[in-house]
């Protein structure tokens, strides 16, 4: 449906290139988020799709068709894509139907009555019909904005931060229910954010920028458990970097026990050379609470998350040896103070290895 290909972008006002050989593709049906911190470039792209921004270099795919590239550019209008704004940018003089309405003057006045009808249904608004924007919740005037993106069925649906200016506590919940919307009208979909969060709860494939160039681009599981970069592991989710030697026996030995290497993933430059002292990524999922273990780390601090407690650990070899932090997630009927000490293990599928 969409693909980004080798895409370079820079602004008349600067010499350096804001995206560097930008590459990824969407399946019909599926919804992309681009992740990245500020000023990575990711509403260049964004606006790049839609048309707005010619590349330098690389083209854009979308339907099989080349509508972007050095030397040539379909207008924004002929593209057929919906966009949600990050202010939702809805006619304040327009109730809800109107506004949903507003895409759809080509069609006659009983079709597109029963459009808006299907679409208020969708976004579970119909209720609110004849409301005027201005007497909606945040959240309610989101889903008339994807619901006039949506309307006249648009090849690709556009989310520039949709959620930003609403309630973090409510966002991701937000998130999934726009995924849910999304999905039950078939539509394409890609959606810029900062938030981890947010794109692991709309997104089939998020790709991942830094520094105007693509990171990673993989499904949430793929980047949470096999980021192939420092940056993105450190970027994606929550994890400490542990010492570990590959030692003659081709074992990774580290301060919580040692662990067969044969299938580990060297990522950013890492040797797989006997002898060689590398960093293992270790989520906090990767540590279980097991009191029958041999390691025992003490509690430096704590986070209660309701279902799970997040434990920031140390833990060393010997009392006079160096202490190692490390992360530990576990389910809150383990109950510990700070200060205390209890049993833990390594339990690893991917063993993700970087230099030191
Ligand atoms: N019209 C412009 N002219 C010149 N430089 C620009 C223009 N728009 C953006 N930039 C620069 O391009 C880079 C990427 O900007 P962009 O807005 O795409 O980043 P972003 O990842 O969306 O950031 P944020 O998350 O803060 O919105 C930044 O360094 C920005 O200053």
């Amino acid at each position: 449906m969409l693909t980004v290909r080798d895409l370079a972008i820079s602004y008349a006002t600067r010499n350096d290139k804001v995206l560097q050989n930008v590459t990824f593709h969407l399946e019909p049906g599926q919804i992309g988020c681009i992740l990245g911190p500020s000023g990575c470039g990711k509403t260049t792209l964004l606006r790049a799709i839609a048309g707005f921004i010619q590349p330098l270099a690389g083209e854009i795919e979308l339907d099989g068709k080349v509508v972007s590239s050095s030397n040539a550019m379909l207008p924004p209008n002929q593209r057929n894509i919906g966009m949600v704004f990050q202010d939702f940018a809805l006619f304040p003089h327009m109730t809800v139907a109107e506004n949903i309405a507003f895409g759809l003057r080509a069609m006659n006045h009983s079709e597109s009555a029963a459009r808006v009808d299907e679409l208020l249904a969708l976004v579970e608004l119909s209720t609110y019909k004849d409301v005027y924007p201005h007497a909606l919740s945040g959240g309610q005037q989101q889903r008339v904005a994807l619901a006039r993106a949506l309307a006249p069925k648009p090849k690709l649906v556009l989310l520039d931060e949709p959620f930003s200016n609403l309630d973090s506590a409510l966002r991701e919940q937000l998130a999934q229910d726009v995924r849910g919307m999304l999905k039950a009208a078939g539509a394409t979909a890609i959606m810029v954010t900062h938030d981890q969060h947010e794109a692991f709860a709309m997104a089939d494939q998020v790709a991942v920028l830094q520094d105007a160039k693509m990171q990673q681009v993989g499904t949430p599981y793929e980047l949470y458990h096999q980021p192939q970069t420092t940056f993105v592991a450190g970027f994606i989710g929550e994890g400490v970097m542990l010492e570990a030697k590959l030692n003659a026996s081709g074992r990774l030995e580290t301060v919580i026990g040692d662990f067969d290497a044969e299938h580990a993933t060297y990522c950013d430059g890492a040797q797989a050379a006997k002898g060689q002292t590398l960093q293992l990524l270790v989520r906090p999922d990767d540590i279980v609470h097991d009191d029958s273990s041999r390691f025992k780390a003490i509690v430096v601090n704590r986070h209660f998350r309701g279902a799970s407690i997040l434990y920031y650990l140390t833990i060393s070899e010997s009392d006079d040896d160096q202490c190692h932090p490390l992360l530990c997630l576990a389910p809150s009927h383990h109950d510990h103070q700070v200060g205390e000490s209890f049993g833990i293990r390594l339990d690893m599928d991917h063993l993700i290895l970087f230099p030191q």
